[in-house]
């Protein structure tokens, strides 16, 4: 495939993932009726589910970036670094943390302490995919797109060493 330089095997169909994420998306709009939502999205991994999910979500909102790092090729280091961090300050707004994937569950827990101490009125967590295979730490994921098994998966926003972010579907590398 020449988006990758070797073959992948399709995981979840863009179909999928477009249907699941407009429910998701419908989901959202009904539970935050009448409120007005800061999504943040959890760079880079996020970027495209957060593009499709707010398209999904028919409601005032206005969207931030976090940037998160903790992973070298298919390992988590362990230690989580922000990158680049809000613009805006979150105190008294009801926040949705919006993810790619929750695997060890340790990015997510260290989100949610360091954004809870800045006082949200709320704050709730979309991920596209789980992996309760390989959770450390208990994450309680309030709209979840997926839940996956243990395999490393690619595309639609998820990367292997920085690449293959650019896929329209999600599979698993072939090795
Ligand atoms: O539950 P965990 O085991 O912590 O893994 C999940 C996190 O790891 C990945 O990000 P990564 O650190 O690779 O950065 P990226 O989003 O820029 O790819 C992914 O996008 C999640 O943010
Ligand atoms: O399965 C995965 N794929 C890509 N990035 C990831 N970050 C955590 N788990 C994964
Ligand atoms: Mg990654």
């Amino acid at each position: 495939m020449s988006r990758t330089g070797q073959p992948i095997d399709v995981l979840l169909a863009e179909a999928d993932l477009r249907a699941r994420v407009a429910e998701m998306g419908a989901a959202i709009t009904r539970d935050y009726a009448g409120k007005h939502l800061v999504v943040i999205g959890v760079l880079k991994g996020s970027f495209i589910f957060l593009a499709d999910l707010v398209r999904a979500i028919d409601l005032p909102l206005s969207v931030d970036f976090i940037g998160i790092s903790s992973y070298q090729g298919t390992r988590s280091t362990g230690v989580v670094q922000i990158t680049s961090d809000l613009t805006r300050p979150i105190e008294g707004k009801d926040v949705l943390l919006v993810e790619d994937i929750v695997d060890t569950g340790l990015t997510m827990k260290y989100l949610l302490e360091n954004l809870g101490t800045r006082r949200p009125a709320s704050i709730r967590i979309a991920a596209l995919l789980e992996k309760p295979a390989r959770a450390q730490v208990k994450i309680d994921v309030h709209y979840r797109g997926f839940v996956i098994g243990d395999e490393f998966v690619v595309g639609y926003g998820l990367d292997w060493d920085g690449k293959m972010r650019n896929l329209p579907f999600v599979g698993v590398p072939r090795t």
